[in-house]
């Protein structure tokens, strides 16, 4: 192993105490942190363990902070095969493969195997290396969700019945499939892209399960507040086109976050009232956006669920994951052999932007490409000469932000929330980054400056009325939810009201009872899941970036409804259709 580098010897002060430099960091962890490969936290958390186990061996510290920056990436643990091919991590650093995982093993901090001891902070499994508690995370999920897999008797006339009354066209093929796999095994996962009728066919699946068992106790969830009110509108819709006899089998369905569902403890975000000891009511528990659970969340929630009651999980596994560790969604979709039901059929999605979307699913760049050059009313691809957009390049995203603002600005000065909220939803500029020159700050003043001198709306002040707002709090006073986007109005009279919610049914609220908000000119991709827009403009960043991913790509472009523009250089697309995330975890691999 490797003595500290040159560079390490002669950094200056303000390196040495900088937030990303552990100044302790001494061997091949000073070089990885050098090579910008590991951050101080990685480091902290490998030496306090070490500090605390009696383990100096660095071969055992440097994969324990490999461990800490796989987490810090999303992925469950690490394969300490693949080390070498992180970003940043020069293979001539790393141990031989033989000597590192026999070091692993025998440290007084590693519980070696499923069958190692249950009080080792790190556990080695198959040259995976996890932080314990992730394992046992995992081990919940497997075993939870495995065991729900069998074949449970049905009723099936009823179930017959139910879903020719409530799929009555011959192409329902899939969703007809989908409400017979709920019914027959106690878990189901249910994908598919946006507007292939995964919400129809809970609220129908509800409605068919309820007639084969009366009475049915369900529960409807969602990972975010935002998500779990959008489900509930479009069941409630849904159900609101059934016939009476089908309405009364479901009655009201409430949807409600997983946390809350879960029962939120005060001061922990980690335990719940519900767990192994007491599990959940119902009979049937479904949640929505389910690629944005993250392993732990799934553990919880899959020991909360009785294990005689049905939970399905659905979601679209190709968007991106969750911001904590674990992807489960995509892991079980890969791993799972019965019990997954894809949805393929668009309905609502434009069939152009249907093909672009398949295309980034399948990593074909070259049709991605193509598909973006063709450009019609549905695409534009604003092939960029250089990594920054030139002024006559981005004509076009001015000319939409400049007409978003007027219908924003037009509406507010009004005091018309539902135009307002209309115009909300009509344009959305999505970038990868926060900072940076492709990042959301410097592209959300862009626009708020170009708003301001098309319309002659002022750009200061805490309510200019049409600025468009994201609430960044969850807020039980008002009902209001981190993600939750509204637009500031005029009240009539000389002050301001922020509208929130649905055009049809506008929530108004009093700027001194709005929670903690910040102006939405702008916003990642990450946040724009769970929503879509009439238009949206993605700017990609530089082809480098380790944020430009397939998901991203994929998550960007399905947030349209009617019209996407994406931004960059051919070299960015290939890149970001290139790179599929990997988030390692156990659940892909066989038993
Ligand atoms: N079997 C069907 N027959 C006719 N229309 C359908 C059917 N299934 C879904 N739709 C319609 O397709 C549109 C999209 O359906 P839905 O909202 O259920 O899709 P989704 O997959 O949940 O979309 P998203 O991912 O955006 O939430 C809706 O307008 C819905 O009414």
């Amino acid at each position: 192993m490797s003595t500290p580098s040159a560079t390490s010897d002669v950094e200056s002060s303000e390196d040495r105490f900088s937030a990303s430099r552990p100044w302790r960091a001494k061997g091949v962890l000073a070089r990885l942190v050098d090579a910008d490969a590991l951050v101080s936290a990685d480091v902290h958390v490998a030496t306090r363990l070490g500090a605390i186990g009696g383990e100096a061996d660095e071969q055992v510290l440097l994969a324990i902070a490999l461990t800490v920056r796989a987490l810090r990436e999303g992925s469950v643990c690490l394969a300490l095969g693949e080390a070498a091919t992180l970003d940043g991590v020069d293979t001539a650093l790393l141990p031989a493969l033989d000597e590192w995982h026999a070091a692993v093993r025998r440290s007084p901090l590693v519980a070696d195997g499923v069958t190692g001891p249950a009080d080792r902070p790190v556990r080695w499994v198959d040259g995976r290396v996890y932080l314990d508690r992730y394992w046992r995370d995992e081990q919940v999920v497997r075993r939870e969700l495995h065991a729900r897999l069998a074949l449970v008797p049905f009723d099936e006339a009823a179930l017959n019945s139910a879903v020719s009354r409530l799929f009555p066209r011959p192409d329902d093929g899939h969703q007809r499939e989908a409400v017979r796999a709920a019914a027959s095994r106690r878990l189901l996962v249910l994908t598919g892209g946006p507007g292939t009728g995964k919400t129809t066919t809970v609220a129908r699946m509800v409605a068919a399960l309820a007639a084969t068992e009366p009475g049915l106790r369900v529960a409807l969830a969602a990972p975010t507040g935002k998500a779990a009110a959008r489900l509930q509108e479009s069941v409630a819709a849904e159900i609101e086109q059934f016939g009476a006899t089908d309405r009364d089998a479901v009655g009201h369905l409430h949807a409600s976050t997983v946390h809350r569902l879960l029962g939120w403890r005060p001061g922990s975000t980690t335990r719940f009232l519900h767990g192994t000891q007491r599990p959940l009511p119902h009979d049937l528990v479904i949640v929505d956006e389910a690629s944005m659970v993250s392993l732990e969340l799934m553990a919880r929630l899959a020991e909360a669920v009785r294990p005689d009651a049905r939970l399905v999980l659905v979601g679209d596994p190709d968007q991106l994951a969750s911001v904590e560790a674990g992807a489960v969604l995509g892991d079980l979709v890969a791993s799972l052999s019965t019990g997954v039901v894809r949805l393929t059929r668009a309905h609502r999605f434009g069939a152009e932007l249907g093909a672009l979307a398949e295309a980034i699913r399948a990593g074909d760049a070259d049709a991605v490409l193509a598909l973006l050059r063709a450009g019609d009313e549905h695409r534009e691809f604003i092939e960029t000469a250089g990594e920054r957009a030139s002024a006559a390049e981005i004509a076009g995203l001015r000319a939409d932000v400049e007409s978003w603002g007027h219908a924003l600005v037009g509406a507010a000065r009004q005091g018309d929330a539902s135009a307002a909220l209309e115009a909300l939803g009509r344009h959305r500029l999505l970038l990868a980054h926060r900072e940076g020159p492709a990042g959301v700050a410097h592209w959300a003043a862009q626009a708020e400056s170009w708003i301001a001198a098309a319309t002659g709306a002022r750009a200061w002040g805490m309510w200019p009325l049409g600025r468009p707002l994201l609430v960044t709090q969850n807020d039980r006073a008002s009902g209001l939810f981190n993600g939750d986007t509204g637009v500031v109005i005029s009240d009539g009279d000389d002050g301001a009201l922020v509208a929130f919610g649905e055009p049809h049914s506008p929530m108004l609220v009093r700027t001194s009872r709005v929670p903690v908000v910040e102006p939405v000119l702008a916003m990642t991709v990450h946040r724009g899941q769970g929503s879509q827009f009439e238009r949206v403009t993605v700017i990609l960043p530089p082809a480098q970036s380790p944020l430009l991913t397939r998901e991203l790509l994929y998550t960007a472009v399905t947030r349209a409804r009617s019209f996407v523009r994406v931004i960059g250089t051919p070299d960015a697309v290939r890149a970001a259709v290139a790179r599929p995330v990997r988030r390692a975890s156990g659940l892909r691999e066989p038993e």
